[in-house]
């Protein structure tokens, strides 16, 4: 498995600069977790834009994070201008998680205009099919999968016609690509936690960003994600939280 190299010489930015777009007064949580594992993945920068009223409670879990915000409580129109500056300077950006309840007219202006590398989740993946969204990598779970069979009939049909990537998460992860499907089946059933489709979100955002593929970025991260949810298990067991499985994000990268 190709895990993305550091040369010796790199400067701040080179080994990955990854937006995150996510959270909303409904979802603190899911902005830092995306952000703190695209970090603990091994990128130099992430900037994580949120809602003006959580843009200090997101910023307080952690002295890494760099937090910008748009007015109000769930992502609207005026959060089209910073969104839109936030993915020309980030080699890939995350968009969906804890989103909530956005604004699905502001999030379809962002993805029209942009020529970007996407990581779309959660409350992102709807309008992201709706406007035929490409360069990019899906990590609905089993319950978000039907936005994509219902559009496109199948996920083989959806990667087929558009060059996507598609991680369906579950106790078995399926990465679909144009090359086929591969099968994930690290983790374990403590990983059914919140959060932690959050951090998968993160981890494959920052493989991308260290110069992974899409489809590689898929798998290695679903991998990760599942090495690092054992590690976590074996010490909190069922009371593993998302959070954990992040500190153990080095430590699986190290073993895979
Ligand atoms: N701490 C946080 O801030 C967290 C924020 N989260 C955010 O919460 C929002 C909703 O997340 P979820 O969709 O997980 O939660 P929901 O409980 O809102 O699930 C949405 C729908 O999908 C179904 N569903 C959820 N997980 C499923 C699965 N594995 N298989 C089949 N159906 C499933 C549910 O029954 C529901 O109908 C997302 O924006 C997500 O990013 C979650 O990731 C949890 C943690
Ligand atoms: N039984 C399981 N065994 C291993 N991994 C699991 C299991 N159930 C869920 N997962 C993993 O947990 C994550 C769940 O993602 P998701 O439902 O989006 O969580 P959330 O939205 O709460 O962050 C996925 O990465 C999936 O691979
Ligand atoms: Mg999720």
């Amino acid at each position: 498995m190709n895990l993305p190299s550091r040369n010796s010489r790199s400067h701040k930015g080179e080994n990955g600069k990854v937006a995150v777009i996510a959270g909303s007064r409904d979802y603190t949580g899911a902005p830092a977790l995306a952000s703190k594992a695209a970090l603990r993945t091994g990128s130099d920068l992430v900037k994580t834009l949120t809602s003006k009223d959580i843009q200090d409670t997101v910023a307080s879990y952690s002295p890494n994070f760099i937090v910008r915000s748009y007015p109000g409580c769930y992502l609207s129109p005026n959060g089209v201008k910073p969104a839109l500056e936030l993915v020309r300077w980030a080699d890939v950006t995350l968009m969906g998680p804890g989103l909530s309840k956005p604004d699905t007219e502001a999030l379809k202006q962002i993805f029209q205009n942009s020529q970007t590398k996407w990581v779309i989740d959660a409350d992102g993946i709807k309008p992201a099919i709706e406007v035929e969204v490409s360069n990019a990598i899906f990590t609905p779970h089993n319950g978000e999968v039907k936005y994509i069979t219902d559009a496109y009939g199948s996920i083989e049909s959806f990667v087929e016609q558009t060059g996507n990537v598609v991680v369906e998460k579950g106790s078995t992860d399926k990465i679909y690509s144009k090359n086929g499907v591969k099968e994930n089946n690290t983790g374990t059933s403590a990983m059914t936690v919140g959060g932690t489709g959050d951090v998968l979100a993160g981890i494959i955002a920052s493989l991308i960003s260290q110069g992974l593929e899409l489809q590689n970025a898929g798998y290695t991260g679903a991998v990760i994600n599942g090495k690092a949810g054992e590690r976590a298990t074996e010490t909190y067991g069922s009371g593993m939280l998302a959070t954990d499985l992040i500190e153990n994000i080095p430590g699986a990268m190290k073993n895979i």
